[in-house]
């Protein structure tokens, strides 16, 4: 396989390109403690028994805590920076549908790099996630392949768009346990970048990936 997609020692600045850039550390820590409780709140919302007269008053005191938030909203396709302990740079969607650290349906999800060029993570979906009785459901794993796969490419300095997407469910994955995600390239063709990434749960791979990313080509 020969090595086209030159890597990039500095990744483009979204900034650069019209985007809002928000630095992660710049997330005020009332957002974040907000968009938890929302998590929280969503899996109780999908799981609860509670009697008709409380729900009522939950959703009217929902309905309350909305107004509260109204007014001044982000612009879509809003990024976020963030620093890796290295002093790396990589820019994501604040609100990402599966990692964007402001999106409550996002299971919180910090992916890292693991030393030896790939990167690593762990997360644990709870309910919310679910396919099958108490396993995860597929699509959500192929949704966390994605982006653990595009992070691989993206901090290699090679940041693109995935063209395609192969997934295999090896064994059923649990919810409500920690599950380790790992992603490496493993060669590179002209615009495409070749990627391989695994869900594992108690060191045993349920579900692996491969995707095509294509180098992003931006205008000079
Ligand atoms: C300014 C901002 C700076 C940003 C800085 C960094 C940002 C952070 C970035 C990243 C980190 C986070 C990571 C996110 C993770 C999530 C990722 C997603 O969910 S992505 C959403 C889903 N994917 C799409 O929506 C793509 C839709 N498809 C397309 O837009 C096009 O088809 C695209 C771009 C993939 C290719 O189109 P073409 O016109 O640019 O290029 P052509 O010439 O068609 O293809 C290039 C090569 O790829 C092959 N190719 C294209 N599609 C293929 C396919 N489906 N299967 C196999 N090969 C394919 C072609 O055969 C060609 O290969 P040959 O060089 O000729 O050998």
């Amino acid at each position: 396989m020969t090595v086209d997609a030159q890597p990039v020692t500095e990744l483009p600045d979204p900034a650069d390109y019209g985007f809002t850039v928000v630095p992660e550390e710049e997330i005020p820590a009332e957002l974040a403690s907000l968009v938890e409780r929302v998590r929280s709140l969503m899996d109780a919302a999908a799981h609860t028994e509670a009697p008709p007269e409380a729900l009522a008053a939950a959703a009217d005191a929902v309905a309350k805590a909305e107004e509260l938030i109204q007014g001044g909203r982000r612009q879509l396709g809003a990024m976020v920076r963030y620093t890796y302990p290295d002093g790396s740079i990589e820019y994501g969607t604040i609100t990402n549908g599966v990692s964007g650290p402001v999106n409550p349906l996002a299971p919180p999800l910090l992916l890292e790099k693991d030393g030896e060029g790939g990167i690593r993570g762990e997360v644990l979906l709870n309910g919310l996630y679910q396919g099958p009785p108490g396993l995860v459901h597929g699509g959500w794993l192929a949704a966390l392949l994605d982006q653990a796969l595009g992070t691989a490419s993206s901090v290699a300095g090679m940041p693109g768009l995935t063209a395609n997407l192969d997934v295999n469910y090896r064994d059923p994955t649990p919810l409500n346990v920690p599950l380790e995600i790992s992603a490496r390239v493993t060669g590179t063709e002209r615009r495409k970048v070749f990627v391989s990434g695994e869900i594992r749960h108690g060191g045993k791979v349920t579900a692996e990936g491969t995707a095509i990313m294509v180098r992003l080509s931006l205008p000079e």
